[in-house]
């Protein structure tokens, strides 16, 4: 089913996918979803639209002027739909297999039950260049942080949780002090990414973007300003 932010009309702006340089980052190796047998071909996860990567450079900065040995950690970056397509196949059978169902036995039901918890934290893997998984766009990237002795900063789960806890918001009325601190973690990771011009996936903590429809669509919600999305799917 289509999302509202894929109404967005995109007005491809053409600007190149340039290697993230990932000496001024924190990197999780290996890759995570290549780790999984996910295959890129003569693609990298580690690329993003230029202007996307100048604004990480900027988050980062900023980051940098309140916790000055700080890091964001990136996990994942460009994404082509058949990395997409293998992912939410793995999500699929990851699924099955913690309810203790055997894929090959699922009725109807239960495939769409199924694909319906995937469908709540992954993109649909479409090849219609109308509606291009976020990450296929190289306009999003899912990050966290490290600190300065190089740790994951804990934001109370992890990235890729198919649970409530990677709503962002998930921790924010916690009278708990360590349910607290995560509330506050992810809220200096959104902080410095909305103040380099991010918006962050509503539903999940990690998921940044800029310039793509789900940018233009939550710019525009804000705003209440129509807003074209300048990157679409990469080929
Ligand atoms: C699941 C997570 N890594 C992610 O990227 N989610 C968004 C919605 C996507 O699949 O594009
Ligand atoms: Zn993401």
């Amino acid at each position: 089913m289509e999302k509202p932010y894929q109404q967005v009309p995109i007005l491809e702006c053409h600007e190149p996918l340039v290697p993230i340089p990932l000496e001024k980052f924190a990197v999780v190796s290996p890759h995570p979803y290549q780790q999984l047998g996910a295959i890129y071909s003569d693609r990298s996860p580690y690329y993003l639209r230029q202007s996307v990567v100048s604004a990480l450079l900027v988050a980062q900065t900023q980051l940098q002027k309140q916790y000055p040995s700080w890091r964001i950690l990136i996990f994942d970056a460009y994404r082509p739909v058949a990395v997409q397509q293998f992912m939410v196949d793995y999500t699929f059978q990851q699924v099955a297999c913690t309810t203790g169902l055997q894929v090959s036995n699922l009725s109807a039901t239960q495939r769409q039950e199924i694909w319906e918890q995937v469908y709540q934290l992954w993109a649909v893997p479409s090849l219609d260049k109308r509606y291009p998984p976020p990450h296929s766009t190289g306009a999003a990237v899912d990050i966290t942080l490290v600190n300065s002795m190089g740790e994951n900063v804990n934001m109370g789960s992890a990235i890729d949780e198919l649970s409530e806890r990677s709503h962002p918001n998930y921790y924010v009325n916690s009278t708990c002090a360590e349910a607290q601190q995560y509330h506050h973690h992810r809220q200096i990771l959104f902080k410095v990414m909305h103040s380099a011009g991010f918006q962050r996936h509503p539903s999940e903590w990690w998921h940044f973007s800029l310039g793509d429809q789900m940018w233009a669509y939550l710019t525009q919600a804000n705003f209440n300003d129509p807003i074209v999305a300048r990157y679409g799917r990469v080929d």
